[in-house]
């Protein structure tokens, strides 16, 4: 199978670091990562600590924006001399596609793309929205990059990327809490602590796993679990009501893509 193609990738924090960890797996032509730390990168590629350092001989086809959006307006300038030839990925959260506009000018190829942490293992949620002067082949290419790294979802309007990251860009760390709290419940059940952690995490690893693998609906597959009359039951009756998990959810999503407009306007 042919490599991804070379990228400039800026910022590898905990996003960029995990797409890029993804990208490495699955093979890609000789890149440039600028990360002011120090980074374990395989030959070919090449780390830098700042951008004055990248070579102008060196042609990405891609260049991913995955430092925190305040970092951003002051990096945006000088990375004039690599953009000519490259679609701009964006994956700073609410960072619409007017405001990269602006800071790229209105020629300029860009998408905005909102990934999640399981890139990293191949399983992510990208949810992408392209610019309107985005080649055929850059969407391609883009989708090449993506879909080696998980799952994608070209968005119908940009008006869903902020419940688009609510749910998906930020998902990872609602499930992350819930293996928190129900270590947490264990422990102060009087489980061990080493106990609780086994139980809370093997439970929410093994259920993502079962749910990836099933072509059974969630619902289904929660209420195989929950025999009627039975003891899930009595938990899913508390947690099911309208006032506990489908408000709450509602009402985090709802706060989560709030923000996520704010940030862009
Ligand atoms: N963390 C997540 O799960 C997700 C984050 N995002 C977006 O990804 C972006 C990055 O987020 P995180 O990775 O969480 O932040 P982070 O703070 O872990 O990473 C940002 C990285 O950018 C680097 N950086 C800052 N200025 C730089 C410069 N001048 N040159 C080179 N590198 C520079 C920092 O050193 C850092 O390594 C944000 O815009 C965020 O909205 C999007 C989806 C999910
Ligand atoms: O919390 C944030 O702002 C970023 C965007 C989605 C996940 N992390």
């Amino acid at each position: 199978m042919a490599n991804l193609p070379p990228i400039l990738l800026v910022g590898c924090g905990h996003m960029g670091h995990a797409m890029l960890h993804g990208w490495l797996k699955k093979g890609l032509d000789p890149s440039v990562i600028v990360h002011r730390h120090d980074l374990d990168l395989p030959s070919p590629h090449q780390h830098v600590r700042s951008i004055d350092e990248i070579s102008k001989d060196f042609h990405p086809k891609a260049i991913i924006l995955a430092m925190k959006p305040d970092q951003a307006t002051e990096i945006i300038p000088s990375l004039s001399p690599w953009t000519k030839d490259a679609v701009i990925l964006s994956v700073l959260g609410g960072r619409n596609l007017n405001w990269l506009k602006s800071q790229f000018g209105d020629t300029q190829a860009v998408i905005r793309v909102m990934p999640n942490t399981p890139s990293e293992l191949g399983l992510g949620m990208t949810s992408v929205v392209a610019g309107s002067t985005v080649t055929k082949e850059q969407k391609q290419l883009t989708d090449a990059l993506l879909h080696a790294i998980g799952q994608v979802a070209w968005l119908p309007t940009e008006k869903d990327m902020d419940v688009a990251t609510a749910i998906a860009g930020s998902g990872p760390a609602y499930i992350f809490l819930l293996a928190e709290l129900l270590q947490k419940v264990g422990e102060e059940k009087g489980l061990s602590k080493d106990l609780a952690r086994l139980l809370a995490r093997q439970t929410v690893v093994g259920s993502a796993a079962l749910l990836g693998k099933s072509d059974k609906e969630s619902e289904d597959l929660r209420k195989a679990v929950a025999t009627p009359g039975g003891i899930t039951e009595q938990a899913i009756n508390i947690l099911i009501e309208s006032k506990a998990w489908p408000e709450s959810l509602s009402k985090a999503i709802q706060a989560a893509a709030d923000r996520s407009k704010e940030m862009s306007s």
